[in-house]
């Protein structure tokens, strides 16, 4: 066998799958499923599937993942630096899929790092609603935060918090949770041979109390009537079934959404709780929730193409109707359809400077804003998206108030759109990623084929003639210029006398 597995883990699963056992043994010798994701926040699903520069197939479960072969490069296109496709494990997209997202809802995604379930999040809200991203290690948040802006999304705010800190601001704030949680990875064991080795058998002990604390918040979190998608990338039961049956027995309000039997997704396995030694007393759990559980859903390596996961869909039985009251206590601009058109900050600035200026010399957070209006008014064609608000010198616009984050260990308040220094605003990557060619004044687009769009990605000066500059409404050529790839939005460049300065972020290149 190609991966060395721990003798202890072998011994479980050999007493746990019985018959089954041999064949899932034989899928670690079975060769490993890659996939991809459409970000259809920057492309539709059939121009996707026109464009795509590999072979792909779907993959039941998700409706946007597609198998790729193994061994290809997706990461080496400039397709995805355009974020117009998400590299991701394909079992990974069944836990979103679960959630059943509407446009308008109010999701978090507790243990989000490094974002892969994120970016699947706001590809189904559109746009819409609110999305809170977190994790728990600084470290992490920098990868979430970039995949969030590489991915085009508008819409969320990215924290670095504990989840009880979060539900202390968010009490019963949200209609959809994804807790993919922290846990000893079993799954992950035929495709990262490392996770194998650094598994030891308390390791699962380890999870279990973090995953306990993490379902304690989430309840407090969850609006009347919504959802809780719980799912780990582990086989052991105590940390799946145990975890979910203990949880219910403590919250009697909650039962569980049963995954339907297809594509090879089988059943909870509850029976396995006494044979894995997981007693009703250690894990707290009654007789009757742990029979549920067999309402959650099992991906299995050797049943599906993909690594393994475990899904469990736990819905609150309050009345939704409940949250509309919760409603009127929240500010109108975190509302469920934030898409509202607000008042530009600068319109107040200009009014305050008709009854003369504000006596001090520091510039107001408003003159600050103004700064992104003026720029806005001149160089996009944005309808307003969510709160403008200033943190540390960056502009930001936000579908939460600024009030509503105080305290919080925030990494990004919103979509993060420049920054002002010395009275001017320098538009932000984010901004570019993000906007769709009709949204800008002056577009360029260069093609993913003949080498241009890798000599931006690279960083490169690119000279390029003024006719090139696709302009509207009678605009100069000079100036920023959203750069596109195919069409696909991909950075900010400045024009001028034939020259394209490079704004595409060191951190960002084509290397
Ligand atoms: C399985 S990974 C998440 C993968 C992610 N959902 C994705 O799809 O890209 C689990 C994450 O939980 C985070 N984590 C661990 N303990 C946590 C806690 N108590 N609260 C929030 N996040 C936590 C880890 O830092 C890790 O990034």
């Amino acid at each position: 066998m190609a991966v060395q597995l721990p003798s202890a883990f072998l011994e479980r699963m050999e007493k746990l799958l019985g018959d089954e056992y041999p064949a899932f043994l034989d899928s670690y010798d079975a060769p490993h499923f890659a996939g991809v994701r459409a970000n259809l926040l920057k492309i539709n699903q059939a121009e996707f599937e026109q464009m795509v520069p590999f072979p792909v197939r779907p993959i039941p479960w998700c409706s946007t993942g597609y198998y790729t072969e193994e061994g290809l490069k997706p990461g080496k296109h400039p397709y995805y630096h355009a974020g117009l496709y998400y590299i991701q494990e394909p079992s990974a997209m069944a836990p979103v899929e679960a959630l059943g997202i509407q446009p308008g809802d109010r999701v978090l995604d507790l243990c989000a790092a490094p974002g892969g379930k994120s970016t699947q999040i706001a590809g189904k809200l559109q746009g819409t609603g609110i999305l809170v991203t977190n994790d728990i290690s600084a470290e992490r948040t920098k990868a979430l935060a970039k995949n969030i802006e590489l991915y085009g999304v508008r819409n969320a705010v990215v924290l670095n918090e504990t989840p009880d800190r979060i539900a202390k601001a968010f009490s019963h704030f949200f209609n959809r949770i994804l807790i993919d949680a922290p846990c000893s990875g079993e799954g992950m064991f035929r495709k990262d041979a490392d996770m194998a080795r650094q598994w030891e058998k308390h390791s699962v002990e380890k999870c279990e109390a973090m995953q306990k604390d993490i379902l304690k918040s989430a309840a407090e979190l969850l609006a009347p009537g919504g959802t809780i998608v719980y799912s780990t990338c582990t086989f052991a039961p105590e940390e799946n079934e145990g975890m979910i049956a203990a949880f219910i027995s403590r919250h009697p309000e909650f039962s569980i959404v049963p995954i339907p039997e297809e594509w090879g997704i089988s059943k909870g396995r509850p029976e396995w709780l006494k044979q894995a030694g997981v007693s009703e007393k250690d894990q707290e759990y009654t007789a009757e929730a742990a029979c549920e559980t067999s309402n959650c859903g099992r991906l299995w390596p050797h049943l599906i193409e993909g690594e393994g996961h475990f899904v469990a869909v736990l819905r609150h039985n309050g009345d939704a109707a409940e949250m509309e009251v919760m409603d009127a206590h929240i500010p109108a601009s975190e509302k469920m359809n934030i898409s509202q058109h607000r008042r530009p900050a600068g319109d107040k600035l200009s009014r305050r400077k008709k009854n003369g200026p504000p006596e001090r010399s520091e510039p107001t957070e408003q003159e600050l804003l103004g700064s992104w209006n003026s720029f806005a008014a001149s160089n996009l064609k944005l309808k307003s998206e969510g709160e403008p608000i200033m943190f540390g010198g960056n502009v930001y616009l936000s579908p939460l108030t600024k009030d509503r984050l105080n305290g919080l260990k925030t990494v990004r308040p919103g979509w993060y759109v420049g920054t002002v220094k010395n009275g001017r605003f320098t538009p932000g990557h984010p901004l570019a990623a993000a906007l769709r060619p009709e949204e800008a004044l002056r577009t360029l687009s260069l093609s993913s084929e003949d080498g241009e769009a890798v000599r931006y990605l690279k960083g490169e000066t690119l000279a390029i003639s003024a006719d090139r500059i696709q302009r509207i409404e009678g605009a100069e050529p000079k100036g920023y210029v959203l750069v596109c790839i195919d069409g696909y939005s991909a950075g900010w460049g400045k024009w001028l006398d034939g020259m394209l300065k490079n704004e595409y972020p060191a951190g960002w290149r084509w290397t």
